[in-house]
């Protein structure tokens, strides 16, 4: 907190002191604050800031944030299908700047995606996924997959249908593989997910 504002209180006296300063500098009303779609536009960053930006987009149904070239999850610990249907996996994909569009992990899956269908190297390319246990970790991956698996094809004839179909299980199929490497020990740490 302190290192991004450049302060460095001696005290928690001081430090609740700048922290009030901070926020009366903080611009717009709550009701304003689940507008801001990335965190580097919150001003000034602070702990204090960037939490309050991500309530009150979470008060509002939004669980996606942009912080830069990262992407902030929230688990909205309910069930949100209009956010995960075909349609706006379709969507993105079709959207000539995916990144225009309100941030999604579809964004980051259709970023890839593009990467990889370019062969410009590095064709490979990794998403990183991090966060505490329940963050939502296996959830998003999943999600990733399925976005894949629905973009991936294009289901134009009976025939590539099916064969999407048969793509789409399979991506789900590996699930459980993945999964299994997520609960193994490893000779140096037990992992979080065991
Ligand atoms: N975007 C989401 N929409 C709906 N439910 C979600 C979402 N993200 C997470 N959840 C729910 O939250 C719970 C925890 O998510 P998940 O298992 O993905 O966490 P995790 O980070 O993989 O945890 P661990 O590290 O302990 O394995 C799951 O029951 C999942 O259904």
């Amino acid at each position: 907190l302190f290192q991004v504002n450049g302060h460095n209180p001696g005290s928690d006296g001081q430090a609740r002191e700048y922290l009030r300063e901070d926020l009366q500098e903080f611009p717009g009303g709550e009701v304003l604050l689940y507008k801001l779609d990335d965190l580097t536009r919150v001003n000034p960053v602070t702990l204090e800031t960037v939490l309050r930006c991500l309530q009150a987009r979470y008060m509002a149904d939004t669980f996606y944030t942009n912080a830069g070239c990262t992407l902030v999850a929230l688990n909205p610990f309910k069930p949100v299908p209009q956010l995960y249907s075909p349609e706006l996996m379709r969507e993105y994909h079709a959207a000539p700047q995916p990144q225009k569009l309100k941030p999604h992990v579809f964004t980051v899956g259709e970023q890839t995606y593009r990467n990889v269908k370019s062969l410009i190297e590095p064709v490979n390319q990794s998403i990183v996924v991090s966060g505490e246990s329940g963050a939502g970790k296996s959830w998003t991956s999943c999600c990733l997959m399925k976005f894949y698996a629905v973009v991936a094809t294009s289901p134009a004839s009976w025939e590539s249908h099916k064969i999407a179909e048969r793509i789409e299980q399979r991506i789900l199929n590996s699930n459980p593989v993945m999964e299994a490497f997520g609960e193994c020990d490893f000779l140096s740490k037990v992992s979080s997910d065991s």
